[in-house]
């Protein structure tokens, strides 16, 4: 009995010490904080679907993709909105535009409202922008605190010491170092057409192909060490976004307790691998050995001065390797299907190609003079954005016109609603027309300027644009001088988000010699 007592008395001592605060600590940031911040929303006259404790609008959000993947069918659409954000475009028929939606206990302003979106984002500077906290667990074994995730005077750190790597003269030096795996992957398709296969999936050749580019390119590695760290980053892009993770839901990581496992697993076997990529480099590049490379890589910015600490350092390798393939992949992976779909924009840009390159090499220079091939570019950008969101969390309180966005409201920026509004591209939105970006090469006549968002906004917008035209305009140069494309029956039109917008059974194309 007295055991018993001591035992009470010890358990009364240790709840009110650590246990209570813990839990009142959880009240506040789970409940309370978010309810704060829902309140000074509502009273801007915002609406939205009404959220439950403790999932928010997630359940709603499940149901409503079940039931519009039952309604998939085998003809190609563009109009995929409703498809791949089914939820979203059920809530703007009932809330407009502008609206909150919970995820779990976090409440998120959805825009797709680019006249919003403007006011709003002129009021905030780059440094001053945050990630919403609820993604930063999910995203951390993937990005670490890379450039994308990272925030503040860090972040101007960070985007100083990679902004170089970017600049025309740096990257004219890039072009040949992409023209080689591209050629490699053309030789294996030749291989494959001529052993009788003139059909494959050419979503999974092209991905394996950007990844040695960034491999080579970026971190001048050969393709079999690049291919490790890409291997294990595509298995964890599976293993953290494949599932609903109840994002925002209290103890939703332990929800999933095993995939947060797996991917801290596979994450720490990428800072390794990453670890000694860099050792390699520091040795290389090291005092005495007298060599000046012509082109300096990605990494040889990011270690330059030493103004990255080691942990720093490998979680920008993990940000590059990935975001400098994955929606480069897709974009020209999302072309090859509409090429396929218009081949008499394969002979346009054919022509275009004989025109301005001819027989000569390909350069920077020349790329830069095919103009319709970036029209294309902008056309499949529009239709098919790689990125089909950006998120944002606000840092300070942000007033636009008499309305006021609190500090640390979570912003979800719905980029494929606004690149499907009829209202901003006309009744053709719906329509593959490159031309359409002729007269306007930057907004393709859209009505507002921030209606067509490929690469997000303000200070924080994609810092590898540049790197994409060129990749991009290499890698399709050499595919259509040598091949053409056309449907095949076995291809099922299945856009789905897996972190970026993707093809969900591949892309099985029928590709012939030309
Ligand atoms: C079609 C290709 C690409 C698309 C559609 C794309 C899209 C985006 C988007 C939407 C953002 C978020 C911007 C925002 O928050 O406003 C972003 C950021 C970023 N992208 Fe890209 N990207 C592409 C290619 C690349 C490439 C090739 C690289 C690297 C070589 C890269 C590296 C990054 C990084 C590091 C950031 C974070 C920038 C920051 O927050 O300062 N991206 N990208």
């Amino acid at each position: 009995m007295y055991i018993l007592m001591e035992f009470l008395k010890l358990f009364q001592a240790s709840f009110s010490l650590i246990l209570l605060p813990l839990l009142l600590r959880l009240l506040f940031s789970c409940w309370i904080l978010p309810i704060l911040v829902y309140r000074k929303l509502r009273k801007n006259g915002f609406g939205g679907p009404t959220p439950s404790f403790p999932l928010g609008n997630i359940r709603e959000m499940e149901i409503l993709c079940d039931y519009d993947s039952s309604l998939e069918s085998s003809a190609i659409s563009h109009d995929i909105h409703s498809t791949v954000f089914p939820y979203f475009s059920e809530w703007q028929k009932s809330h407009g535009k502008v609206f909150i939606y919970w995820l779990g206990t976090e409440p998120f302003l959805y825009i797709a409202e680019p006249e919003f979106l403007k006011k709003m984002s002129s009021k905030v500077q780059g440094k001053h922008w945050g990630k919403p906290n609820v993604f930063k667990h999910d995203r951390k074994p993937m990005f670490g605190s890379g450039l994308l995730m990272v925030e503040g005077d860090d972040w101007v750190r960070h985007r100083h010491v990679i902004t170089p790597a970017f600049s025309p003269p740096n990257l004219k030096t890039v072009v040949s170092l992409m023209v080689e795996p591209a050629t490699k992957m053309l030789e294996r398709w030749t291989a494959l057409i001529n052993a009788g296969k003139t059909e494959f999936d050419v979503e999974r050749e092209i991905a394996m192909m950007a990844g040695e580019i960034i491999g080579r390119a970026g971190f001048g590695l050969s393709c079999e060490n690049g291919g490790e760290v890409l291997e294990k980053l595509r298995a964890m892009q599976i293993t953290l976004f494949n599932v609903n993770r109840y994002v925002g839901v209290p103890f939703g990581q332990w929800i999933c307790r095993r995939k947060n496992m797996e991917a801290k697993k596979l994450g720490k076997e990428i800072d390794q691998l990453l670890l000694s990529i860099i050792s390699g480099a520091r040795n290389k590049c090291g005092e005495g050995s007298g060599q000046r490379q012509r082109h300096r890589c990605l990494l040889g910015y990011l270690m330059e001065g030493e103004r990255l600490n080691e942990r720093e350092l490998v979680d920008e390798c993990k940000t590059f390797f990935f975001g400098g393939h994955e929606t480069t992949a897709l974009a020209l992976t999302w072309t090859v299907l509409l090429l396929a779909m218009h081949p008499h924009w394969q002979n346009q840009l054919r022509e275009e190609i004989t025109q301005v390159i001819g027989d000569g090499e390909i350069d920077f220079t020349n790329l830069a003079a095919l103009n319709k091939m970036g029209w294309v570019m902008n056309e499949v950008l529009r239709l098919y954005s790689p990125a089909p969101n950006v998120q944002r969390q606000a840092r300070e309180e942000i007033k636009v016109d008499d309305l006021v966005i609190p500090k640390g409201t979570n912003l979800w920026v719905d980029t494929v609603a606004m690149h499907h509004d009829p209202t901003l591209w006309g009744d053709d939105v719906y329509e593959f027309r490159p031309e359409r970006f002729k007269d306007d090469n930057l907004y393709g006549g859209c009505k507002h300027k921030m209606g067509f968002l490929p690469f997000g906004f303000g200070g924080r917008m994609c810092i590898g644009r540049n790197w994409t035209f060129m990749e991009y305009k290499v890698v399709l140069t050499l595919l259509l001088t040598r091949f053409s494309f056309s449907l095949s029956p076995t291809y099922h039109h299945s856009p789905s988000i897996l972190l970026s917008l993707r093809p969900r059974y591949g892309m099985p194309l029928i590709v012939q010699p030309l």
